[in-house]
């Protein structure tokens, strides 16, 4: 029997891992897996698919949180009810500023809260930032593949469409709360939209866990609304690359 509600894993299946990566799409988790030693999948539930593996000799989970804030909480809370306490998120992402390319990796120093969950932990005061040791080790992690990273602030929306200011829906209709929120975003300094940072750093911040967010930059609203899939792979290889280069600096550290 499992040990917990939704993930369908048991603390023994981990094998006394202390660190996640954690991608939003289950498909991506296997392709992480190929990078790890070992590599076994571990179950299947919903939207959460894990697998366990080995980096330098040290035990890795991988689980996918689905999108957004409810199914990132359930995932983080189960994965910590079996140990884990670094928690590195792999994601996409919409940049918002002009000087971000499609193609980019970016990774995020602290989020705005356009999230719900993250409220359940913290209330709206309460800063949704990032770990300083991880947040380094994935901007060094990049920098070795010869890729030098955005960093900075990502909005992060409950919603794909009306939150990231999004008019190319059925109705049209955004909300008054965020009509014109892109372009006040923007001239804040926020690079991109992502769903589920928020949530992942206010509930780990809030608990003295350790969260990261690194997301490869797949569309730039500035420019382009519908993404390449070749562009979309590519992009998302390179962000998982630097994620389990992290991850091992973290473990070796
Ligand atoms: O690619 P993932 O990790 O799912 O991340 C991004 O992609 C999804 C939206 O398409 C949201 O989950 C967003 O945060
Ligand atoms: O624009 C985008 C692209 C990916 N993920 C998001 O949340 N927004």
């Amino acid at each position: 029997m499992a040990d917990v509600f939704h993930l369908g894993l048991t603390r023994d299946m981990l094998h006394g891992a202390t660190l996640a990566i954690i991608p939003g799409d289950p498909e991506r988790v296997k392709r992480i897996a190929k990078l790890l030693e070992e590599p076994q999948f571990l179950a299947s539930h919903r939207e959460f698919t894990s697998y366990v593996g080995k980096l330098d000799g040290q035990a890795v989970v991988i689980c996918s949180t689905g999108i957004g804030g409810p199914s990132t909480s359930i995932a983080v809370e189960e994965l910590a009810q079996l140990g884990i306490r670094t928690f590195l998120r792999i994601g996409t992402t919409g940049a918002i500023q002009t000087k971000v390319n499609v193609g980019d990796l970016i990774v995020s120093q602290a989020s705005v809260r356009l999230d719900g969950a993250s409220q359940h932990f913290a209330p709206l005061e309460y800063p949704a930032v990032a770990d300083f040791s991880c947040t380094s080790a994935l901007v060094a992690a990049a920098r070795e593949q010869g890729v030098e990273p955005h960093v900075g602030i990502t909005a992060s929306s409950d919603t794909f469409y009306p939150g990231q200011e999004r008019y190319d829906t059925v109705s049209g209709r955004v909300t008054q709360r965020f009509q014109g929120s892109l372009k006040h975003w923007q001239e804040l300094g926020v690079l991109n939209y992502e769903m589920e940072s928020a949530t992942l750093f206010t509930m780990c911040a809030s608990q003295g866990w350790r969260a990261a967010c690194v997301a490869g930059v797949i569309v730039n609203r500035t420019q382009q609304e519908i993404p390449d899939d070749a562009v979309i792979k590519a992009t998302e290889q390179k962000a998982v690359t630097v994620v389990v280069e992290a991850a091992r600096k973290l473990l070796t550290a």
